[in-house]
């Protein structure tokens, strides 16, 4: 992985995270068990948010045969459920005391309209959930941030599919939940979604210390495309084809791991910055600035409402 400014990143530059806390959503499978393992091989404690208990003990035993001494924590987590966001934010908080860095990892992508038991439109949970999980978890993170030499780190895995988003509206649930729209339309705007997240969460946060960034990791061969299988069962020989030309998962975690680890990301100041591949910062989406921010008020007014009503 060539990162600018340097000849090559990868996960042997990742610093000496001892004494660091480290929570990753959806670190079961794909690049978030990778984000995991490479947290945790380089002395973090890191907790996998997984909504299956047995993925998610699987995954932690299949790391510890690699590494013996990692320390990983199962915190039960549905990405679909709000109540169940701030539980598990809850359960963390009254295990640790401090939180160095929050990857929200956990994604769905392609999968056929359906509403959450909160009334949220499935693939929308890719941003509220998320955000459903971080606001209980901003003070700890602030105290975490106010210690010194403390590099905290939000960082959000959307996508270049943000691209697509089409006429996104985030000011109500019910602008959320068009049913008309196309699968990808819906993925696109939740990946939207976790950028302009990162954008307000950024502006929020100033004076903290903290940074929040959005990645786009690349394209890689993971489980998530399984969820295309839903709209689209024939697509069986396309899975074999991607295995060939697809990042590995150990490739398409370096931009969130650099993103949540590297001393460059506050030496280059990259706050609310969008990663792409290779390092460098990406064009967040072909949207005009003043558009791109009057929809990021828009979403987190939408996030603070619905999460007090509903979670
Ligand atoms: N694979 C790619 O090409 C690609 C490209 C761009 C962005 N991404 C993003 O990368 C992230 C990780 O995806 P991946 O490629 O590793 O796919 P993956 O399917 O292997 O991993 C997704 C993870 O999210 C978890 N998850 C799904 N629904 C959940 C729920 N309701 N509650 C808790 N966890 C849940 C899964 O269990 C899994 O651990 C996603 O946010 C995805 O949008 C992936």
């Amino acid at each position: 992985m060539v990162l600018e400014g340097k000849r090559s990143w990868d996960a042997s530059d990742i610093p000496n995270l001892t004494g660091r806390v480290a929570i990753v959503t959806g670190g079961n499978g794909g690049i978030g068990k990778v984000t995991v393992r490479e947290l945790a091989r380089n002395g973090a404690k890191v907790y996998m948010f997984s909504r299956s208990e047995s993925r998610a003990t699987a995954a932690i035993d299949d790391i510890k045969s690699e590494i013996p001494e990692t320390n990983i924590e199962y915190i039960h987590f549905d990405l679909q459920s709000l109540k169940s966001a701030k539980k598990a934010a809850n359960s963390f908080l009254a295990k640790e005391e401090r939180l160095d860095i929050l990857v929200l990892n956990a994604g769905i992508m392609a999968v056929p309209f359906q509403l959450t038991e909160d009334g949220i439109e499935i693939q929308a949970c890719n941003g509220v959930g998320h955000a459903a999980l971080t606001f209980p978890l901003l003070p700890l993170l602030k105290q975490t941030a106010a210690e010194p030499n403390s590099h905290v780190r939000i960082v959000s895995v959307a996508s270049i599919g943000s691209w697509a988003a089409y006429q996104p509206d985030f000011t109500s649930l019910d602008t959320l939940n068009r049913p008309y729209w196309s699968t990808w339309l819906r993925y696109a705007n939740s990946k939207l979604m976790n950028i302009l997240f990162i954008n307000e969460l950024q502006k929020r946060l100033e004076g903290t210390g903290i940074y929040c960034l959005s990645v786009h990791p690349g394209i890689i061969s993971t489980d998530l495309w399984l969820g295309m299988d839903q709209s689209w069962p024939l697509l069986y020989p396309f899975h074999a084809i991607r295995r060939r030309v697809m990042l590995t998962t150990d490739q398409g975690a370096l931009t969130q791991l650099y993103a949540a680890t590297s001393l460059e990301v506050e030496e280059k100041d990259l706050k609310a910055a969008y990663l792409v591949p290779y390092g460098r910062v990406g064009q967040k989406s072909p949207l005009a600035e003043d558009t791109e921010g009057k929809l990021g008020t828009a979403f987190m007014a939408l996030c603070d409402k619905v999460i007090a009503e509903k979670s």
